[in-house]
């Protein structure tokens, strides 16, 4: 989501005619084009798969945590020549998850606030054993893409949420048929419409909202991260990061 004064840019992370693997899509680029678009909130919409009995197929869930369990993907920006650490304690930006409940609320879209996302690597589907490792550790819904890109938004300074779109039962539950790529295709055609619905009533709200400062800091996320001192820095690095980080590193 762009500055007040412009629309909505939105970028298919799988690409035109989803050509990227979850583990191929390049979020580091994704990221960095939509910080130097001007882009100060990420809304992510994903297809996932539910890991509990009381969010079917259909249902929206506000996710605000996160167990990251992808294995192969860069997931910072920072590294060798300018180190950063942020938190992630609060992974998911609060004034966003209230603003996408209340427009969903009005909008009559049954939508639940507050789950864990667990991100694994794929590209294929959990055996039952690992289905039900995640229900165990408590986690509510599971997808393949939005690790790492909630710590690079985190890095980026953008606040972001995640709204999962409930498609299937994956593989744990006794009734229903173990996860197929037909049933996501079909349960995300027949929601597509509450998803646009969703994201047309939040976008007057966010330039509304946008002119004062993430009450949650999101925007301020670098603030004291940074630990290799101004004379160690790669000049490398700090000319790749002039997006992302160009705020407190020309402090
Ligand atoms: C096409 S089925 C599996 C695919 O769907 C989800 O993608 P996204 O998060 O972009 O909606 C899931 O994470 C897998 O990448
Ligand atoms: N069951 C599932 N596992 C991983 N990613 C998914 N995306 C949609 N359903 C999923």
């Amino acid at each position: 989501m762009k500055g007040p004064s412009t629309t909505s840019p939105q970028l298919p992370r799988h690409g035109r005619g989803h050509r990227h693997s979850p583990g191929s899509i390049n979020y580091r680029a994704n990221i960095d084009a939509l910080k130097r678009a001007g882009v100060t909130d990420l809304l992510s919409v994903s297809a996932c798969g539910s890991l509990r009995e009381d969010m079917p197929p259909s249902s929206f869930v506000i996710v605000d945590q996160f167990v990251d369990h992808t294995v192969a993907r860069s997931s910072s920006f920072f590294g060798e020549g300018l180190v950063a650490h942020v938190s992630m304690a609060q992974p998911t930006c609060g004034r966003l998850g209230s603003m996408v409940y209340g427009c969903a609320d009005e909008a009559a879209i049954p939508v639940r606030r507050g789950g864990t996302y667990l991100a694994m690597e794929g590209p294929q589907f959990s055996s039952l054993a690992e289905s039900r490792i995640y229900r165990a550790w408590g986690c509510d819904v599971i997808g393949m893409t939005n690790m790492p890109e909630a710590k690079l938004a985190r890095e980026a300074e953008m606040c972001f949420l995640t709204v999962a779109m409930v498609t299937d039962f994956d593989c744990w539950h006794p009734d229903h048929a173990h996860v197929q790529v037909a049933d996501i295709v079909r349960v995300l055609g027949e929601n597509a419409e509450n998803a646009k619905r969703l994201i047309r009533a939040l976008a007057p709200r966010l330039r509304e909202a946008r002119p004062t400062p993430c009450p949650h800091g999101c925007d301020r996320a670098l603030e004291g991260a940074l630990v290799t001192s101004p004379g160690a820095r790669s000049a490398d690095m700090v000319a790749k990061l002039d997006a992302v980080a160009g705020r407190v590193l020309r402090l």
